[in-house]
């Protein structure tokens, strides 16, 4: 049986709510900026960053104790403040219209909690110990980062921008599979690696098709 259920969540121009303007609540805004959300903050007070962030426009800050009303129109809801009962409420406020809900390291009052996370461009690696041990989660993390270059980062892209190509011409993903998993197998992530253009612009004009390149498919 899996504890949680992993997803990845579209939260681009979404309406996101902080309450609580300290160290943790710093970072959930952060994290939820770097994917696009627009993130209501209400907090009696804010740090620096949070105070500059808001003066700029990028967040609304709301300087004032925490209202049930604030979570109207709120897809996802963070509580990060110091006090329990406060928190408590936040989460029953969630709750009661349905909506997805974290208590910074209060599992019992979230219906998701947040993973560690390895990022490399658009590859995400989100790592979950199930509410065991965070301090797990974070020393992976730490180690998976070393293993990760830059070089996924550019494979995606190249991958991403071979499969624009082959899905302009045809939506045909039984006969695109094989071209992929070619491409990998063939050891594309290693040329890339060693920035090797000659010979990955070969494998794509075999594997893809003759007049396909890198500078036909204008990546990198
Ligand atoms: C991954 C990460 C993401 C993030 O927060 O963004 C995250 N916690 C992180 C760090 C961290 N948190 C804590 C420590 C101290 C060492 C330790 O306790 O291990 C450290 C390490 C440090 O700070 O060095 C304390 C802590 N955390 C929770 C409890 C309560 C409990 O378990 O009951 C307590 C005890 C409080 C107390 O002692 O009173 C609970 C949760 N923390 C989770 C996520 C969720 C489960 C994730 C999973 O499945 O593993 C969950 C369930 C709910 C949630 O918060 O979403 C982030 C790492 C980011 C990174 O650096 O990569
Ligand atoms: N800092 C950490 O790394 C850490 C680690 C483990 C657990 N925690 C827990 O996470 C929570 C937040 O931690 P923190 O370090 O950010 O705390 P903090 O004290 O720095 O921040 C709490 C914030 O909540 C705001 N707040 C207080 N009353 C409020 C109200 N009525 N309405 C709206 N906002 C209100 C405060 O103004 C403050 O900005 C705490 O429960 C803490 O125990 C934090």
């Amino acid at each position: 049986m899996m504890r949680y259920y992993p997803v990845c969540l579209d939260i681009r121009n979404r309406a996101c709510l902080v309450v609580g303007g300290g160290q943790v609540g710093t970072r959930k805004v952060t994290t939820l900026l770097l994917c696009g959300a627009r993130v209501t903050l209400v907090s009696p007070e804010a740090g620096e960053e949070l105070t500059e962030l808001a003066r700029a426009g990028t967040i609304q800050w709301h300087a004032r104790n925490y209202e049930s009303g604030d979570q109207a129109g709120a897809f996802l809801v963070i509580g990060a403040t110091d006090q329990e009962a406060l928190n408590r409420r936040i989460h029953a406020d969630a709750e009661k219209d349905g909506r997805l809900c974290n208590i910074a390291d209060q599992p019992k009052l979230c219906n998701f909690v947040l993973p560690s996370i390895v990022q490399q461009g658009d590859l995400m690696i989100a790592i979950s110990t199930g509410g065991q041990s965070p301090a797990f989660a974070k020393y992976l993390r730490r180690q998976m980062q070393r293993q990760f270059g830059p070089e996924y980062a550019h494979l995606l892209k190249l991958m991403g921008a071979v499969r624009k190509h082959l899905l302009q011409q045809a939506h045909a993903p039984e006969e695109h599979k094989p071209i992929f998993e070619r491409l990998i197998a063939k050891g594309l992530l290693e040329l890339i690696r060693r920035d090797d253009r000659a010979t990955i612009n070969a494998l794509l004009a075999e594997v893809v098709g003759p007049d396909v390149s890198l500078e036909t498919l204008r990546t990198r």
